[in-house]
């Protein structure tokens, strides 16, 4: 059994490539609208399109062409490396992926994730914190990943999001000071501490405060030698 490898996107991938989705459904809009959230621009080949696809299309970074896909296409879109085969049909979804693979592009076929070069999991975002979730190994169980997300979110507060800032504000300060090598120590401190409780209860000042009192204290011990 071979594990899928996991990778996250970032907006600077985005910057000057579109994504290619073909289909135009509750699929194809469910992806196209989480692609927007990271940025991305989307050439969208679909014949018919969802009612809030056709309002994105006017207001965003989506391009329809309003069409069925058509055979032998796909250097019309040169800077698609990635292309979403989203349509109802598995005739056209396996010719759009056979066609992508031919060029070298990635592709999700939305009704056969084993012929997919990539899938696409469950995802929570919980502030700046992205928790993706996938039952993928041949084949899924999507919703037991959408149940595992509904379970994740009651566990994983706001307050790890604004955890995970407050250390992003001392990170470039850890990085001056503190060896390589005991910084993770510092962080487990930190990230152990009584902060989460008080970002809980909305008390951002002292979390803040703790932490700092937190990288003072390692940073005089450890400067010291002890
Ligand atoms: C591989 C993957 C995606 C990919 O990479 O393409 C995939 C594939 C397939 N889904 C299918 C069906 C359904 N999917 C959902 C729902 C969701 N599906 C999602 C993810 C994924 N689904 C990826 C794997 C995730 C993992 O690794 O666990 C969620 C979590 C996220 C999202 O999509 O946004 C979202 C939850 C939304 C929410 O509740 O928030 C529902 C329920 C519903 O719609 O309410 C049904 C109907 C019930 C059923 O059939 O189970 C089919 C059969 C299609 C057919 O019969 O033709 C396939 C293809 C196949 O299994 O062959
Ligand atoms: N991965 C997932 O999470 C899920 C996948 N599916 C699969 O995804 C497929 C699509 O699902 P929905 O979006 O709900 O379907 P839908 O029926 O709502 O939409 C299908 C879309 O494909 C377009 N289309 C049809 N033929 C086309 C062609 N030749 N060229 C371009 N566009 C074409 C239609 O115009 C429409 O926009 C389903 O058939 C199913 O196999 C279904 C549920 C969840």
């Amino acid at each position: 059994m071979r594990t899928p490898y996991p990778i996250l996107l970032t907006s600077t991938f985005f910057n000057n490539r579109s994504v290619l989705v073909v289909g135009g459904g509750q699929v194809a809009e469910r992806r196209i609208k989480s692609l927007l959230d990271s940025g991305a621009s989307i050439q969208l080949i679909a014949p018919e399109i969802t009612k809030d696809l056709e309002q994105l299309v006017n207001r965003s970074s989506l391009k329809w062409h309003k069409q069925s896909w058509q055979s032998g296409t796909l250097h019309k879109y040169p800077d698609a490396l990635v292309v979403l085969a989203a349509t109802n049909r598995t005739d056209v979804n396996r010719e759009i992926a056979q066609e992508a693979k031919a060029a070298g592009r990635l592709v999700n076929l939305a009704d056969d994730p084993a012929g997919s070069d990539f899938i696409l999991p469950a995802v929570l975002h919980s502030g700046e914190i992205t928790i993706t979730i996938s039952t993928f190994s041949e084949s899924a169980t999507p919703v037991l990943s959408a149940h595992l997300r509904e379970k994740l979110a009651q566990i994983i507060g706001p307050e790890y999001g604004r955890l995970s800032a407050l250390l992003k504000e001392l990170r470039p300060y850890v990085k001056a000071t503190v060896e390589p090598t005991l910084r993770p120590l510092l962080w487990r401190q930190m990230v152990g501490s009584s902060a989460l409780d008080l970002l809980k209860e909305n008390k951002e000042a002292e979390a803040r405060s703790l932490l700092e009192a937190i990288f003072l204290e390692f940073t005089g011990r450890t400067s010291n030698g002890a």
